[in-house]
């Protein structure tokens, strides 16, 4: 928590009936009732989770970072009730003092319970004009003076994604929060699939804004990264369709209202999937770096991904319930419990790149934060390591045998750049994995009983390690391919001909009817919930070549404070 620091303003102000001791610094705005002061109608703000609990009553002093003010708002008085600057009405109380003419209210957020943010007030009131405006100057001066805080957005929204309702949503939760906060707004509603991404790749005039908002789910998203990646490549002038080559950073942040079936990616960096919340996130201008993976085929770009490329399982999971779209967001129950029974293993060969020189491992018990050190330090590594090695790093690791081979039969081959949290599983799929590490946690799961494999899924849903299971395997990594069996040699591709086309011509006939015990030779890859062409894939992780407005999943309030400004 911080420490006020020099102050710029002090006065005795008033909040309803009480007198406050008000004081005004570049980080902290702080309401201190008076203790001689009468209170007819004890005020306590609407604090879901009191900032500070050390004091008996939390009603008595509070404190918001100035960082955490939304905004703030004269109240004109006219004929006995008051006019707020937004041109709404107030009913002045009787019980204030004759004398506290003049008021202003200051929003701000108030923590929830889980990771909710919502949007609180404070009105102010005192006798003097002068020292009102005089507060509200103040504070609007030190609003103005937070460079991070976007005033220009670029905002897409996918009226068909999850329930169908991001237009509602958008313009009833967030749009009058941007109002408040001072925000314009470019809105477009996608009228077809990739015309967020073309429209941003092509034609976005993207000077004009601060950032880009993305109302939607984990493919909306998708869309958009798509389309800033790629521009921003194309104005940097970087291939983005070599593998090798070191990608630039996106310098525009995204801010991801949640609208859709998923939405893994706003869960794993907010904690929450929230509306309100990541609205407030965006206002208070957050940033929180993103790790994306590049995918290649043959040296062919092919996508990027932030959170879940799934072969297998949820690759299997998604191509099926991509067929259930009416279904809405219970798509992927149906599906999920119809692949689970299915039970199909797939062949094949995984290479990986082990991520050296890095603190954390995907079996510890930390967990990615907000302010994450390992991800600063392991970030900070990646940095140091492509201004050395430039953009070989594949060739002379290769060469100097650093990557690792596994051949066998595999129910899932999933790689999580993230923790991959979601409602349906809330520590996620890799539960340690990091946001903003440069690496992703390439998770083997071997052909075993169904038995095993539920074993393994329901652990997703408990505190139990899912990884602790000898048909697992976990390994965090800066690149991986895998190549199905019938794809490896021409010499294995003779060997298995007879088999193989038995087995493909099957696979067509059966892929419906699993209980023919015909299982297909391929699954697809389900690439942040899109379905890759290919499945021989080549995967680079670019660390932190994207930033959220977001400030990863925060700790739970600290309820014994020593820092408490208002303790000084
Ligand atoms: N106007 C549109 N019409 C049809 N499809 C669209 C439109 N706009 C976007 N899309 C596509 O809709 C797909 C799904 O959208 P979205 O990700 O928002 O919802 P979802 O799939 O229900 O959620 P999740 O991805 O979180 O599981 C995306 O792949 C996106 O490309
Ligand atoms: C029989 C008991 C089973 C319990 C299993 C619970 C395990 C749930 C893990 C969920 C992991 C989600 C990973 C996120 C993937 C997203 O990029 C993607 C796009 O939104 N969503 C899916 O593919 C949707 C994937 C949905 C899978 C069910
Ligand atoms: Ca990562």
């Amino acid at each position: 928590m911080e420490r006020p620091g020099r102050l710029l303003l002090q006065s005795e102000l008033r909040v309803r009936n009480a007198a406050y001791d008000v004081s005004l610094s570049r980080s902290l705005l702080i309401w201190k009732r008076r203790t001689s002061s009468p209170v007819y109608h004890p005020f306590r703000p609407r604090f879901c989770v009191p900032l500070f609990r050390r004091r008996p009553d939390p009603g008595v002093c509070h404190s918001v970072p100035v960082s955490e003010i939304i905004s703030v708002r004269e109240e004109e008085e006219e004929n006995g009730s008051r006019q707020r600057d937004d041109g709404s009405w107030k009913k002045i109380r009787e019980r204030e003092g004759k004398d506290c003419r003049q008021a202003f209210t200051v929003l701000y957020v108030e923590r929830c319970r889980q990771h909710r943010w919502r949007c609180a007030e404070v009105t102010f009131t005192c006798s003097d004009e002068a020292v009102c405006q005089h507060w509200v100057s103040s504070i609007r001066e030190q609003l103005a003076s937070n460079t991070s805080r976007p005033k220009h957005l670029l905002v897409y929204i996918n009226p068909y994604g999850g329930k169908r309702q991001g237009k509602r949503i958008y313009e009833q939760k967030v749009a009058p929060l941007f109002t408040q906060a001072g925000i314009s707004t470019s809105v477009i509603v996608t009228e077809y699939a990739n015309h967020a991404r073309d429209h941003l790749k092509m034609e976005a005039e993207l000077k004009k804004f601060d950032g880009v908002v993305c109302v939607g789910g984990d493919g909306m998203f998708s869309e958009i990264i798509h389309g800033l990646i790629w521009r921003t490549q194309i104005d940097c002038g970087v291939d983005p369709n070599s593998p090798e080559e070191a990608l630039s950073p996106c310098s525009l942040r995204i801010g991801i209202i949640p609208a859709g079936s998923t939405d893994c990616i706003c869960f794993a960096s907010v904690g929450t999937n929230d509306p309100v919340t990541s609205a407030l996130h965006i206002i208070v201008g957050d940033s929180q770096p993103l790790d994306v993976c590049s995918v290649h085929h043959n040296n062919m770009f092919l996508r990027y991904s932030v959170s879940l490329l799934g072969y297998g399982f949820y690759g299997d999971v998604l191509s099926d319930s991509e067929r259930k779209r009416w279904m809405g967001p219970a798509r992927y129950d149906f599906s999920g419990l119809k692949m689970f029974l299915t039970h199909h293993y797939y062949e094949g060969t995984v290479s990986y790149l082990p991520a050296k020189g890095i603190i954390g491992t995907p079996r510890d018990a930390t967990r990615c934060r907000s302010g994450c050190v390992i991800c600063q330090h392991n970030g900070q590594l990646n940095s140091e390591r492509s201004e050395k090695y430039e953009m070989d790093e594949a060739s002379d690791s290769e060469s100097s045998g650093e990557w690792r081979t596994i051949r066998g039969k595999f129910l899932a081959i999933n790689a999580a750049s993230m923790s991959c949290a979601c409602p349906r599983s809330p520590k996620g799929l890799s539960p340690a994995a990091h946001l903003a590490d440069g690496t992703t946690d390439l998770i083997l799961v071997r052909k075993c009983s169904r038995f095993n494999f539920l074993r393994h899924l329901l652990r997703h849903t408990s505190k139990d390690d899912q990884f602790d299971l000898t048909f697992i395997e976990v390994h965090r990594v800066r690149r991986f391919r895998f190549m199905p069996r019938h794809c490896q040699s021409d010499s294995d591709l003779e060997l298995d001909l007879h088999e193989n086309s038995k087995r493909q011509i099957f696979s067509q006939i059966c892929k419906d009817h699993p209980a023919c015990g015909c299982a297909p030779a391929y699954s697809s890859w389900n690439c942040d919930g899109e379905i890759l062409t290919h499945t021989g894939i080549d995967v680079r992780v670019h660390g932190q070549l994207i930033k959220l407005f977001a400030r990863g999943i925060e700790e739970l309030p600290v309820f014994e404070d020593l820092s408490n400004p208002c303790a000084i």
